[in-house]
């Protein structure tokens, strides 16, 4: 089964880093998902509670990460991966967190996971 759902770009703001200057301001993260879904529940009853609603994915993925502090990109990227499992039923997922400009000369930088039960 290879149906996705897809996020592109959500852009979060959050206190993250290493260094003390990182913690002290926001900053903008960016969040690229795929989420494994069988979509024809959904689409065979047209059926909106069948589906997985991406909204609602991004707007967990977007109140945790305001409302919590982490040093490493891969903290962040791992909590979240374990709750979309754990609260949203998700069988396999791709996340890529970025942190742009993070690193001179590079446009953007962060890390991409691959996550199942
Ligand atoms: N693999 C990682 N490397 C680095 C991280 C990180 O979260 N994961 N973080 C930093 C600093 O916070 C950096 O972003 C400051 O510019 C360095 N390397």
């Amino acid at each position: 089964m290879t149906d996705r759902i897809f996020i592109e770009g959500l852009e979060v703001y959050a206190v993250i880093g290493v260094f003390d200057w990182e913690k002290t301001h926001k900053r903008k993260l960016v969040f690229d998902l795929e989420l494994a879904t069988d979509i024809r529940a959904a689409a065979r009853g047209d059926d909106y509670g069948q589906a997985l609603c991406y909204g609602k994915i991004s707007a967990f993925i977007t109140q945790y990460t305001e409302n919590h502090q982490f040093e490493l990109l891969e903290t962040l990227a791992e909590r979240i991966a374990q709750h979309l499992i754990s609260d949203f039923g998700v069988s396999w997922l791709r996340l890529k967190l970025s942190k742009p400009r993070a690193v001179a000369n590079a446009r953007n930088v962060g890390l991409i996971i691959e996550r199942q039960p």
